[in-house]
């Protein structure tokens, strides 16, 4: 085995970012068994979470387990811990990685719960990290999968994937979060399993924009289906594993994410569908969106390998070149007719 051993009790875990996500899967990891210490930027945040046993902000209603605690203090946090989890927006992962690099344990294994792709660089989150960190290939995992955060901190049974080209890292991940509700499998395609997860979110605002238009099933069906045709192209282009575009990282999470009322970048979305313009809507969340971002460096990705991404690009126009929602649908639907 290359890696520490992981599985079981006894596991040290660092959950760096205490938002939705990163609070939901610290408390993943404590109900596994794994004793976990969850870094939170803002002082108030973390003393809160460790009076009340709840992130009110993020998960309010949610206990938090005992065997989770929270600090403001980053060393504190990395102190000793096996897997090291980055749950922080995409764009802001090199600048926080940065700070965090010299307090990584020499072998933990770093795990990334992001869903984006670094603007201008056009890099997935694991080469970010393993730039930043200098980490090995082995070192370094995502998991990404059919995961709304306020559907599992609610304990609904749910399955995710973690991707690590090294198995046995993927296996002992996998073994520190097992829970009665939330089910990881393992793969070693980490390239489709990180895209699929970048490229849903931007799939996800079109279907947004579409049901705030007034479109209905057929429309997000079709978006659904296209988003991942041109997800499994690009995907493909880049080295990914087609299968994994057809599993819970691929389908699993598009259909999750296109379909939720949770889901905010299907919310942004519909709000810029219903007419708003992007700062306008940017101005009534605090929340991530990540396709909001990421669409462009998406497409940057796609053209740099000749890939065509039509969804993506309507997503861009509508996001980015203020052109209105209408407009975008006239274009996509007057594309040449062309065999499935
Ligand atoms: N919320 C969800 O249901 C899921 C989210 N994800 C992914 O997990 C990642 C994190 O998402 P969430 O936890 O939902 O985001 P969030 O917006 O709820 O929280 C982000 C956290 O990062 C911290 N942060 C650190 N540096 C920051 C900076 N420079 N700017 C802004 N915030 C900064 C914030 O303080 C906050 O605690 C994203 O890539 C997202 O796509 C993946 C699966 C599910
Ligand atoms: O990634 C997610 C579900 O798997 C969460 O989606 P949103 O970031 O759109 O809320």
């Amino acid at each position: 085995m290359s890696g520490p051993d992981l599985s079981g009790r006894g596991t040290r875990a660092a959950v760096l970012g205490a938002g939705s996500w990163g609070t939901t899967f610290a408390k993943v990891l404590a109900d596994a068994g794994c004793t976990v210490s969850l870094h939170a930027r803002r002082p108030e945040l973390a003393e809160a979470i460790a009076e009340s046993g709840e992130n009110a902000e993020y998960l309010p209603g949610v206990a938090l387990p005992g065997a989770l605690t929270a600090t403001t203090d980053a060393a504190e946090a990395l102190d000793g811990a096996d897997v090291v989890v980055l749950a922080v927006p995409s764009q802001s992962l090199r600048a926080n990685l940065l700070e965090w690099t010299p307090l990584l344990p020499a072998d933990a294994t770093l795990l990334s719960l992001m869903k984006g792709v670094e603007l201008g660089t056009t890099m997935r989150m694991s080469e970010v990290i393993r730039e930043v960190t200098g980490a090995g290939p082995d070192r370094v995992a995502a998991l990404s999968g059919p995961n709304l955060a306020r559907e599992i901190a609610e304990e609904q049974p749910a399955a995710t994937v973690i991707a690590c080209p090294d198995a046995d890292r993927a296996a002992a991940l996998q073994a520190a979060c097992l829970t009665p509700y939330f089910r990881p499998y393992t793969n070693q395609d980490l390239v489709g399993c990180e895209l699929g997860g970048a490229v849903k979110n931007v799939i996800a605002l079109a279907c947004g924009i579409a049901e705030g238009m007034g479109f209905g099933d057929n429309t997000r069906a079709s978006l659904i289906t296209r988003g991942l045709a041109e997800t499994t192209r690009l995907g493909v282009a880049l080295g990914a594993e087609p299968a994994t575009f057809a599993g819970l990282a691929g389908l699993g999470d598009l259909v999750a994410t296109c379909s939720s009322p949770l889901s905010r970048n299907r919310t942004f979305g519909e709000k810029l569908g219903r007419g708003l313009s992007l700062e306008e809507v940017q101005a009534t969340t605090r929340q991530t969106a990540e396709g909001v971002k990421s669409c462009r460096s998406v497409l940057d990705l796609a053209r740099a390998h000749g890939v065509d991404v039509p969804v993506t690009e309507a997503v861009v126009r509508v996001c980015h070149e203020d052109v209105p929602a209408a407009q975008m649908v006239k274009e996509i639907m007057s594309r040449e007719a062309k065999p499935e």
